[in-house]
């Protein structure tokens, strides 16, 4: 099952392999992370990171291993940013000749760069940005300003205290024409003592949500006063100012500009998988050790896990970390292809990989936050201790629903995709890739279902005709509204909200059709492929709410916990005292319960000045 999950035995040996060196080496402890100050935290991470540069240089890691030796430190900061944006945005919107300038700085850490796009007033809306890049032919320079408050970049992570360069993404405005916003690379601090370049005023933005967790990176706010960048540092593979201060669009889609973007939504698939699983992997680990009632003769009491409420809690998403994980896989395959493609000017299947990242980022993000809070709720009390790992989990994932893209917008995209593709077969043109099950329209439109019990829900070819009968119905029936509307774009707006209904079920079928398609690859192990045909119905039938769904929970239940063992996670990524591996658990509470600072002293500072008077007071009184 380990193989199935990590997707080859290769996966699962280089995966053992950082994990362990991670959790062996005490630098990268973490037990006490959210009994960290934010200042503490912030420099745990630069001691944290530059630990792992350490050792990726020592031990000759390959560019694989030392991603996932950043994935099992498990501790957002500046690198995430300056190896999933920074490095990507140059490399997909710089010239060769800039990629071989700036690149070798970049993988040789001798610079630290993030994405700089997101502003006080605009983060989803690209083309309302405001910082300008204005460019001044008698110096050859192009001028970085932020005209308004508003225009103050912010969010960028490292920004704020950590990053020496940017992309940062302006308004491009020369002989007096505004052209939109492309990608600039700009030096923010010196390389000698780290101090803000002169015009650059740039902070961190303050605190977020949970403890630990996302305040361990410096998200930051940053002023641009009339600084001066030269030319060749505009990022010019996608357009060129000539010296003259000509503007000169090249042959590429102005799309490619958002580039970064649908490659960072495609690895935040496989995080969503990973995140998912981790707090499954918690919930049904306690849920096999914590018992609550028992029969009423004395006997033992009954493991929660034995419930059917627990089970049609926390089965579904057991169901959805492998359906995300596979769809994940899927989607890795699907940008590479499109990259590939992109090489030699094929830009067709762009508009499929914009919808797929946008929505399969957008739908496993969401599902995976709602699924952590759950997972807190289905472990009690104790899934509310940070020591269960699951609140610090859940406020890492959480924003993931907005960065790289707020969910919603996204899946609007996903629904404007739908609506083309709609009146695309409307007027004869066969539909291909994800959508090509619009073409079938005729049959869709008035089949009935085929299934009736649970034998039929696990016949692949039953649950992909409904769920695609059901996209297909929820995309026509908004596009024949749509047509009612004074306009396309009035009935668009009203539409709203079922368009992003009808983009739900769209990729909803996407990550059910990958998990069919996994399910008809040779899977090694004995029972394996079974097991994963019973979560395939399982994440089917759950997303329509069937009520065949008990039988099925009670064929996983014997084995969820070797389900969730397949994730392969050492008790140190994982972090959570009540899923350790060896179950230990209340003894594990115990122990980090005391590591508390609140426990340094049996009595608390603060109870000589404001306890002690406010009781000796009251006992005074009580004598009166
Ligand atoms: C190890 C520790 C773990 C920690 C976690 C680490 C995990 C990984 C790290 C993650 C770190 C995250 C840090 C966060 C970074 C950020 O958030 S960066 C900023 C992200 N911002 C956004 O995503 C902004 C979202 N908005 C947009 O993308 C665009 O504004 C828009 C919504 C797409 C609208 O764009 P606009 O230019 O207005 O275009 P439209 O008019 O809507 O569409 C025009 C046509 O273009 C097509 N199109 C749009 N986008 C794309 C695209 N990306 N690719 C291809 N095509 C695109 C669109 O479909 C339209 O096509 P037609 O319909 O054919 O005209
Ligand atoms: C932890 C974190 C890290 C980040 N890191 C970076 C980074 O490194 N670099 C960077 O550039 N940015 C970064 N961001 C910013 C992030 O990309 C933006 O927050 C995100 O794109 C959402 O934009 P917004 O904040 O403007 O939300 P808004 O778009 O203002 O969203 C607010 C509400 O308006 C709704 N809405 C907006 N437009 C529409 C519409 N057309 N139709 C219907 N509803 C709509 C949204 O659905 C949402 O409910 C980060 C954000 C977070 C939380």
């Amino acid at each position: 099952m380990k193989v199935a999950w990590a997707g080859s035995r290769h996966a699962v040996e280089v995966a053992d392999r950082m994990a362990c060196l991670v959790a062996s080496d005490p630098v990268f402890r973490k037990d006490t992370r959210t009994m960290l100050s934010r200042k503490e935290l912030f420099k745990d991470t630069l001691k944290k990171a530059a630990h792992a540069w350490k050792r990726t240089v020592e031990l000759h890691l390959t560019e694989e291993e030392a991603n996932l030796l950043r994935l099992y430190i498990d501790q957002p900061g500046y690198v995430d940013l300056h190896w999933v944006m920074f490095v990507p945005a140059i490399k997909g919107q710089g010239t060769e000749e800039q990629q071989k300038k700036w690149l070798t700085m970049a993988y040789k850490f001798q610079i630290i760069g993030t994405y700089a796009q997101t502003e006080l007033g605009h983060g989803s809306n690209v083309q309302g940005l405001e910082t300008t890049a204005t460019f001044d032919p008698s110096t050859d320079e192009f001028i970085m300003h932020s005209p308004t408050l508003t225009s103050s970049k912010w969010w960028p992570g490292g920004l704020g205290k950590t990053s020496t360069h940017a992309v940062v993404y302006a308004r491009l405005i020369t002989e007096g024409k505004d052209y939109g916003i492309h990608g600039f690379i700009m030096q923010l601090r010196s390389l000698d003592d780290h101090s803000p370049l002169p015009g650059i005023t740039i902070g961190d933005i303050g605190g977020k949500f949970g403890s630990g967790a996302y305040n361990s990176m410096d998200n930051g706010v940053m002023r641009l006063d009339h600084v001066r960048i030269p030319r060749d540092q505009m990022l010019m593979r996608l357009a060129q100012v000539t010296r003259e201060g000509k503007y000169v669009h090249s042959d590429v889609p102005k799309q490619l500009l958002y580039g970064t973007m649908v490659y960072v939504r495609q690895t935040i698939v496989a995080d969503a998988s990973r995140a998912l699983s981790r707090a499954v992997c918690i919930a049904v680990r306690y849920g096999a050790i914590r018992k609550q009632f028992g029969s009423k003769a004395g006997g033992p009491e009954t493991q929660v896990l034995n419930y059917k409420t627990q089970q049609s809690r926390l089965f579904p998403f057991l169901a959805s970390a492998y359906a995300f994980r596979f769809v994940g896989q899927w989607l890795k395959w699907l940008y590479t292809d499109v990259t590939q493609k992109l090489e030699s000017k094929d830009f067709s299947t762009l508009p499929e990989a914009h919808a797929c990242t946008a929505g399969l980022k957008s739908v496993t993000t969401s599902a995976t936050a709602d699924a952590i809070e759950e997972c807190q709720k289905l472990c009690g009390g104790h899934g509310y201790l940070n020591s269960s790992g699951l609140p610090e989990l859940f406020a890492v994932n959480l924003p993931a629903c907005t960065y790289e893209g707020d969910n919603v917008v996204l899946l609007l995209q996903v629904a404007r995709f739908l609506m083309k593709t709609v009146s695309q077969v409307a007027s004869g043109k066969q539909p291909v890739g994800t959508t090509a099950y619009m073409g079938n329209i005729q049959h869709l439109m008035q089949c009935k279902s085929v299934v009736n019990t649970v034998e039929d829900w696990l016949n692949p070819a039953a649950i992909k005709e409904v769920f695609e009968a059901r996209a297909l119905r929820m995309a026509v029936n908004c596009a024949q509204n749509i047509s009612k509307a004074p306009s396309q774009e009035e009935g668009f707006s009203e539409l709203s909200p079922d368009l992003v209904e009808a983009a739900v079920a769209h990729v909803q079928l996407i990550i059910v059709t990958k998990f069919i398609e996994k399910l008809q690859e040779d899977i090694l192990g004995h029972g394996v492929k079974e097991q994963l045909q019973k979560l395939c119905g399982i994440y089917a039938l759950h997303l329509i709410h069937n009520e065949r769904l008990g039988k099925l929970y009670a064929q996983v239940r014997p084995n969820a916990v070797a389900l969730v063992d397949a994730f392969d996670y050492t008790d140190h990524y994982l972090g959570s005292a009540l899923g350790r591996y060896d179950g230990d658990v209340y003894s594990a509470l115990y122990k980090e319960a005391w590591k508390d600072p609140l426990n340094e002293t049996v009595v608390p500072d603060g109870y000589q000045e404001h306890l002690r008077p406010l009781l000796k007071q009251q006992l005074k009184l009580s004598r009166l």
